[in-house]
């Protein structure tokens, strides 16, 4: 029954609607681009650096994720890095994904935010051309940087604003609530951007309710700690709003203790719109497809379940609306054959 969920998985249309572009970068293309950009890396070999991806928590990820970037300097590195990342989700079968990167963490090493989003988005195109991948692009603001800080990259990026889509938050979330950034993310929404946010990864309910009364978010990137108080899971169901559930991270960053504590179906049954993500792939141990395994190994999850999971992908993802349309009656017919 498990092996016949994931191959009607592995088969299905999908969405990732929560992917950081630089959390795909796996161990070889880094020593690649240490190689081509005459970088130092602390690991001796790829397997060395692998080896290295024990976390005990968010901030523990954070340190290797930012060093792990250094190798990225070229326009041409931005390519190559999203290209191999579609080259791998076009072999999940995704057909529209949503991906963040951090300007802050390459202005800050001195690689001008032209370099990164034209190597980002020439591939994305690639990607549309050759393997029919719809994408949208989302600039996510370091929250343990100061507000003035976002305020001087949107600044940097109001040249490109056409070419991006939503503003995210994402970083340390401790100690850095949603509020923070208020003013940054009015100013968001005045130019036209849609507004999402990392919220209760590691955060307290309150900084859910913060993201959704405070700052008006579209989305909410994890949740999870939002099932500790149900005034919060009421005013997520009632708004409708989707959630960009990452189990693998959540296993890897200890949100949760094991894969069988995961509270997907809890979010489900609460009538929360939580969908199924890959977060920082290279560094959690899976793209979507091995997401969806690890739900399928370790949870009671139903094919009504993994159908709703999909359906909420589509639904949640900011897409054109005949391909959602397609792309969902796809999913109907597959599920209607297996039930
Ligand atoms: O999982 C994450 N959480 C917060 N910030 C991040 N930046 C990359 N990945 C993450
Ligand atoms: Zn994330």
């Amino acid at each position: 029954m498990t092996e016949s969920l994931k191959r009607l998985i592995e088969q299905a249309p999908k969405t990732e609607l929560h992917l950081h572009i630089e959390g795909s970068l796996e161990p070889e293309l880094m020593f690649a681009l240490a190689r081509r950009n005459d970088i130092d890396l602390p690991y001796d070999s790829e397997e060395d650096a692998r080896a290295a991806y024990q976390f005990d928590d968010l901030q523990g990820f954070l340190d290797l994720y930012y060093q792990g970037m250094s190798v990225l300097q070229t326009e041409q590195d931005f390519y190559d890095l999203t290209l191999a990342y579609l080259e791998r989700i076009h072999a999940d079968n995704v057909v529209h994904t949503e991906v963040m990167f951090d300007p802050q963490a390459h202005l800050e090493r001195g690689v001008p935010f032209e370099a990164v989003l034209n190597g980002i988005e020439r591939a994305l195109e690639d990607g549309q051309r050759d393997w029919g991948i719809s994408y949208k692009l989302i600039m996510s603001f370091l929250r343990h940087l100061s507000e003035e800080s976002a305020f001087e990259t949107l600044t940097a990026a109001e040249p490109y604003l056409e070419r991006i889509y939503a503003v995210g938050l994402d970083s340390g979330e401790q100690g850095h609530p949603p509020e923070k950034f208020a003013r940054v993310f009015e100013r968001c929404r005045e130019l036209g951007l849609k507004l999402t946010a990392h919220a209760g990864e590691e955060g307290p309910p309150d900084y859910v309710r913060q993201a959704l009364e405070v700052i008006g978010v579209d989305r909410i990137d994890h949740g999870n700690r939002a099932l500790e108080d149900e005034d919060v899971v009421r005013m997520l169901a009632q708004r409708n709003m989707t959630l960009t559930v990452c189990p693998l991270s959540n296993l890897k960053l200890n949100v949760i203790p094991e894969m069988s504590q995961h509270p997907m179906l809890a979010m489900l049954n609460a009538g929360l719109k939580a969908t199924v993500n890959s977060d920082d792939p290279a560094y959690f141990g899976g793209y979507v497809n091995d997401n969806y395994r690890a739900l399928i190994d370790h949870l009671p999850v139903s094919s009504e379940q993994l159908h709703r999971l999909l359906v909420n992908g589509f639904e949640g993802a900011w897409m054109d609306d005949a391909e959602r349309k397609k792309h969902l009656e796809t999913l109907d017919r597959m599920f209607n054959a297996v039930s």
